[in-house]
């Protein structure tokens, strides 16, 4: 709502709308007797001190008339709109709960109606129903209910496949309450938006079928029916239809913006829970690191409702280097690889006191330069890599795409370059798996086949997020082979994030510890076992060894890391840490412990 009071036009519309159910409301008792009364003396006249915008056939008032015919014209169309969007919200739901026949019966009928013009759809309803109010809100209903039909049938395929409908399916609940519990709540709100635009589309409707003579019926009148009165007066006198037009005119208009404020206003994402304020941090001081690929400096971000999921986070890459970022789930890792890809999801706002890529300050950069740069140095490989590779396309093709797009590279150097870079990550007969489409491919070689897209052009950083999470222990090994060999062959730095600190320990240079969206500890990945923060420590040791006795349950970090939304001003480890004193109450600063070493824990 707050968002449809700050889009100038949404308010414009959301004020016509009222002023409108006010005449709905108001209008009859206050103008009835005026619109009623008849003038012989004044028919068909223009505008005058008495009529302001004229009389009709009978020297009534049309300003008046226009003004009552508002609670007849909404009330028609609200009756419409409520047939079109119940019956259509059943017809788009039935597949769903009919066997699997029937439903491909139903919606091919609702894919002919919706290619049938509405119009004549509406109107051979009315003539079938008979003519008058009654039949023009049956051909009207009947008309839009397709759409409403084929949006409901759309949302639902779009939703059916979820975990959670998936699990009540195995659970054996009737297809008709997952329907009614789990799918209808899940798609109303695009289904409301549409309401809106719809009620537009059904006034307009309304009024062409009363003005053709085909909706209400004298002695009532609708603005449509108005319309059909004037028009016959229109050269003569052409101030009789302006009332009425304009009426028709502004309402749907109304209808149309509310609908689409609504529908901008849902599509922004989520409404937020307050304004974001962007996170102040000032400029670092200290001199840029010169070999570094990569460096960020208390890097923030923060999200409305006071959630800063990331909190002052430095990091250095160097080139040739991979740094491993690790904590447990929720610590703020993804968020961070997110941030230095400038993706953090709207409405997440970044900043930092240093952010630099080879150099380049990535903030001194206007959008679009960054985004080149970003586009030409960074590559990043997610955990799915079904997300990352587009199921309709070849994977050759579309890592050709690549070194067409960013270097302007020919179909058939691309085309070359591909195979070479999937030989590059170990895939055996590339040329015959460059022509394979991605679910062609197991996981392991998906994943291989995504970091060769990453190094199609020359990416100097390479941001891994839990890359290898989804695989078996055996090819996790392979990817990250792939992983260290790219890294060492184009000398480009590398973010590797997990939550497993023995991949991390084996695999890394450097270790960056993440809690409470913080780094706890930086140290290098051969001093792991020197590591002095007690969460490190409890990461550690949460790791079965050779020696651990299977008949026990592993040991875990008791207690749960705090919410982004309320991480308190000490050390937030402090509840879960049994060597937390006094002075934990405040929040200890990373300090210099060695060489490469850094930790923020004054117990340690
Ligand atoms: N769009 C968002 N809006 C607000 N908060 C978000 C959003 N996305 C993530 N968060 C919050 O940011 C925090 C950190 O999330 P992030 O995904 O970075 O954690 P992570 O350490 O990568 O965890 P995982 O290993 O499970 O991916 C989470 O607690 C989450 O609540």
């Amino acid at each position: 709502m707050r968002r449809l009071l700050r889009n100038p036009l949404g308010l414009a519309a959301a004020v016509l709308i009222a002023v409108l159910v006010l005449l709905a409301l108001v209008g009859p008792p206050l103008f009835g007797d005026q619109a009623a009364a008849i003038h012989p003396d004044r028919i068909n006249q223009g505008a005058s001190a008495t009529d302001p915008l004229g009389t009709d056939a009978l020297g009534r008032d049309l300003l008046a008339r226009t003004v009552v015919a508002t609670r007849l014209t909404l009330g028609l169309a609200f009756l419409a709109t409520l047939i079109g969007t119940v019956g259509g919200v059943l017809l788009g739901a039935l597949p769903a709960v009919l066997p699997r026949r029937a439903g491909r019966l139903v919606v091919a009928t609702v894919d002919i109606l919706v290619a049938f013009p509405a119009l004549l759809l509406a109107m051979f309803t009315a003539v079938v129903t008979g003519l008058g109010a009654r039949g023009a809100v049956l051909g009207i209903g009947v008309a839009l209910a397709p759409a409403f039909a084929r949006l409901t049938h759309t949302l639902t395929a779009s939703v059916a496949g979820a975990d959670y409908i998936a699990a009540a399916r195995m659970l054996g609940v009737p297809r008709r309450r997952i329907l009614t519990r789990h799918i209808l709540p899940n798609i109303a709100e695009p289904l409301i938006l549409n309401t809106a635009q719809s009620m537009g589309a059904a006034l307009l409707g309304l009024s062409a079928m009363s003005f053709l003579g085909m909706g209400v019926q004298a002695p009532s009148y609708d603005w449509g029916r108005l319309l059909n009165e004037a028009f016959g007066h229109v050269y003569v006198t052409p101030a009789v239809v302006v009332a009425p037009a304009l009426a028709v005119a502004l309402a749907g208009l109304g209808f149309m913006l509310l609908g689409d404020t609504f529908a901008k206003a849902a599509a922004g994402s989520a409404e937020p829970l307050g304004p974001t304020r962007a996170p102040t941090v000032p400029p670092a001081r200290e001199a840029p690191d010169p070999d570094a690929v990569l460096e960020v400096r208390d890097l923030t971000v923060a999200f409305p409702g006071g959630v800063t999921p990331v909190r002052q986070v430095s990091l250095t890459v160097r080139a040739g280097e991979i740094v491993g970022l690790v904590g447990e789930s929720g610590s703020g890792k993804s968020m961070t690889a997110a941030a230095i890809g400038r993706i953090v999801p709207h409405p997440g706002l970044v900043a930092s006191a240093r952010s630099t890529l080879c150099g380049t300050d990535l903030d001194a950069l206007k959008p679009p330069e960054r985004r080149a740069l970003l586009g030409s140095s960074l590559a990043m490989v997610f955990q799915d890599p079904t997300a990352s590779l587009n199921p309709a396309l070849r994977v050759g093709g579309q890592l050709a795409e690549v070194a067409t797009q960013h270097d302007g590279a020919t179909r058939a150097e691309a085309r070359s370059r591909a195979v070479r870079r999937l030989s590059r990550v170990h895939i055996r007969r590339p040329e015959q798996v460059a022509r394979q489409y991605p679910h062609e491919l197991s996981g392991g070689m998906r994943q291989r086949a995504v970091i060769a897209m990453g190094l199609m052009g020359t990416p100097r950083l390479i941001i891994a997020d839990e890359p290898t999470t989804a695989l078996d222990v055996t090819v996790q090994r392979e990817v990250l082979r792939v992983l260290r060999e790219a890294v060492d062959d184009t000398r480009a730095g590398a973010l590797f994030i997990s939550h497993d600190i023995a991949v991390v320990g084996e695999l890394c240079d450097r270790v960056s510890v993440m809690y409470a969206g913080r780094v706890v500890e930086e140290l290098p990945a051969d001093a792991l076992h020197r590591a002095r923060h007690p969460y490190t420590r409890a990461l550690i040791g949460s790791l079965p060894g050779m020696d651990t006795d299977r008949s026990r349950p592993l040991a875990t970090i008791p207690g749960r890391q705090p919410s982004p939304a309320d991480v308190h001003d000490g050390c937030p480890f402090a509840d879960r840490c049994a060597s937390a004193g006094a002075r934990c109450s405040t929040r200890p600063a990373l300090t210099t412990r060695g060489t490469g070493h850094t930790v923020a824990c004054w117990e340690a």
